[in-house]
């Protein structure tokens, strides 16, 4: 799982240079800038809450499955394009691992 993320990684990274923006989806994405991926991460939330809904009536999560595809690859662009990537997410869920939300909130709260 996390080596096809780094893959991917490396396919976004790839495309920030050179890559021709008719050939290329993500390449139009970093060319049209930060304000376009944005737009695209929130449509894809609000599609994937929409298709979660939708499943939780029709019993089949295909729809949500693909709709959660295309927001976590279009928040994969959004990271690359401000210098970061899939492996920073996993690091962080990696030092959360564990420890329990509520935990965590109650150790925030401590340190403010
Ligand atoms: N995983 C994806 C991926 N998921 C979704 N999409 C594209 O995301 C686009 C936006 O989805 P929408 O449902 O909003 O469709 P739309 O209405 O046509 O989009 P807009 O015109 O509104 O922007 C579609 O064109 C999808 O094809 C993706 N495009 C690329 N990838 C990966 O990125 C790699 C590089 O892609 P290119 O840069 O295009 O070569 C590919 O090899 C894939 O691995």
């Amino acid at each position: 799982m996390s080596d096809l993320l780094q893959q991917l990684d490396a396919v976004l990274e790839s495309r920030k240079c050179g890559e021709d923006t008719d050939q290329s989806y993500v390449a139009s994405l970093h060319r049209k800038g930060l304000n376009k991926i944005l737009e695209k991460v929130g449509e894809e939330a609000t599609e994937t809450i929409l298709a979660a809904k939708d499943a939780q009536i029709s019993g089949d999560n295909r729809d949500m499955i693909a709709e959660t595809a295309d927001l976590w690859f279009h928040s994969m662009v959004m990271l690359s394009h401000l210098g970061a990537d899939s492996q920073d997410v996993v690091h962080e869920l990696g030092r959360r691992f564990g420890l329990s939300g509520l935990e965590e909130k109650a150790s925030r709260c401590k340190e403010g």
